[in-house]
């Protein structure tokens, strides 16, 4: 690997909203690539905390083909998932080589070969309330075989992780958590939620517009050109929708195992606009038993536009000899009721913590998001971790833009809050509102009034929401 020779420029966000990872693949076979992030080094802390129980920390080469499948083995193993198919083995491989893939190894186990820890990142954008995007390193496949848990392993992998973050230069780190109780200590806090939205069949009277163009089928391989652009476009729409990497679209049109039972049920449509421009697209599947009307289900829907989204919503739910319809991972503030004669047509479960995210670099971070009104505020951020310790003025105009800045002393006079950097990331994305934490005494104002102030600023004009898990 190359050395690191510079605090890494994880990509500005480009006008389209283009993610680093296409650069990087890009780069990587076109040569001179610009951040591999695999170039940072081994974090020696992490590692020295795991040599300490005799254990050893590996990054792994994405061209040791053995190892990456002894991990890729140890990943699953450790969700609790069944061994992998080769179609499932070829398909993990792909998606673990366009990342930073680190075991955690045992000499003396059964199968030193087999890691007993696993971790993954990659740096990507996250989207940020005014349509804009954020540096972010995404962390994935924490897992600790049960024969070795509750010895600190995860805790250094996580602090591991966030070193390389910040070495990456990435304003905040950011997963999907399994239980919600393991990643508060290391300063993540749920900032998007999702929710699953369920639609009673028989009580759906559409009300709302029709849209002005047209929803075709498709066959999902030739969604495969259009679905990228439409899924970028889409992302940037949304705070809390994190840039989605080469592959994730293939497996949710089925195109990893075509014939496989899961993919032959998977029908897919596109939402033309009236220009004939593709702005959205859907996959989804009816089950159902010999003789009875079936059942639809979807977890992608993903629309560029809300013409296109309120035109697959229609679609989805207006099949015939169909009694409901299921989506995963929508956001808790769908327009659908009031699309509907009959609201409660609609019911909204299964609300869940869903993007978590680690505040790193505090200027970075407020600087790259828009506010919801002007004003000035000081930021007295605590971190047990010290990576975002410190007082920051956060001044915004009145076109929503931030300046911040570091404060000491008398210049940090002045109406703000006082939070813990597990609070900042809640009220991050305008999902949460700082009076909310007030309440739960986890905010204070130093200033009456500055709360009014602040839940005006940190408001998003769109509910933050993640579609995917990471
Ligand atoms: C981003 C993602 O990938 S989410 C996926 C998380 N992984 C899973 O759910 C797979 C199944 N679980 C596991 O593999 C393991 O139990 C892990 C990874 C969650 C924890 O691994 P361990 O090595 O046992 O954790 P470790 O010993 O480092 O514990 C670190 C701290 O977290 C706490 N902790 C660890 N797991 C849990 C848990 N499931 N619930 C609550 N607290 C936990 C520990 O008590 C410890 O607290 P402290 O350091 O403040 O005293």
């Amino acid at each position: 690997m190359p050395p690191v020779d510079r605090v890494l420029d994880l990509g500005k966000r480009l006008p389209d909203h283009s993610s680093i990872v296409p650069s990087i693949r890009l780069a990587r076979y076109a040569g001179g690539m610009p951040f591999d992030p695999r170039s940072i080094p081994v974090d020696p802390v992490a590692s020295a905390a795991l040599a300490r129980h005799g254990l050893e920390y590996r990054l792994l080469d994405p061209d040791d083909h053995a190892g990456m499948l002894a991990w890729i083995e140890a990943e699953n193993r450790g969700f609790h998932h069944g061994r992998p198919r080769d179609v499932d083995r070829d398909y993990d491989l792909s998606v673990a080589s366009e990342r930073r893939v680190h075991g955690v190894y045992d000499p003396t186990a059964a199968q030193p070969e087999t890691p007993v820890a696993t971790v993954d990142a990659w740096p990507t954008g996250l989207s940020v309330p005014g349509g804009r995007s954020v540096d972010a390193w995404a962390v994935s496949a924490v897992t600790v075989s049960p024969t070795h848990r509750r010895r600190g392993i995860a805790r250094a992998l996580m602090e591991g992780e966030l070193a390389n973050a910040r070495a990456a230069g990435a304003a905040v780190a950011m997963l999907t958590a399994t239980e919600a109780t393991i990643y508060g200590r290391f300063g993540f806090a749920p900032a998007a939620k999702a929710a699953t939205i369920t639609v009673d069949r028989r009580r759906t009277h559409w009300v709302g517009p029709d849209a002005p163009g047209r929803v075709h089928f498709v066959a999902a391989s030739d969604l495969r050109e259009a679905a990228p652009a439409i899924a970028r476009r889409a992302v940037a729409r949304t705070p809390g929708e994190i840039d989605r990497w080469p592959g994730i679209l293939d497996r949710a049109l089925g195109l990893v195992d075509p014939d496989g039972d899961g993919a032959r049920s998977i029908r897919a449509v596109r939402y033309d606009d009236e220009h004939g421009q593709a702005q959205g697209f859907a996959a989804y599947r009816i089950t159902r038993e010999p003789n009875q009307p079936g059942f639809l289900e979807f977890d992608f829907l993903v629309a560029a536009t809300d013409d296109a989204e309120r035109a697959l919503w229609r679609f989805l739910i207006e099949q015939d000899f169909v009694t409901g319809v299921r989506a995963r991972l929508r956001s808790v503030d769908e327009p659908l009721p009031w699309l509907l004669e009959d609201p409660r047509a609609v019911s909204v479960t299964d609300v869940d913590d869903h993007l978590w995210v680690r505040i790193l670099d505090p200027i970075e971070a407020l600087r790259a998001r828009r506010y919801g009104t002007s004003g000035t505020l000081v930021l007295d951020v605590s971190d047990v971790l010290g990576h975002a310790r410190g007082r920051f003025r956060l001044t915004v105009d009145d076109r929503g833009r931030a300046e911040v800045e570091p404060v000491e002393g008398t210049d940090a006079a002045g109406p703000g809050l006082r939070l813990g950097i597990q609070e900042l990331g809640a009220i991050y994305l305008g999902g949460v509102r700082p009076s909310l934490l007030a309440r739960a005494a986890r905010i204070t104002e130093t200033a009456p009034r500055t709360l009014v102030l602040a839940d005006r600023m940190f408001a998003s004009e769109r509910t933050p929401h993640l579609s995917i898990w990471f």
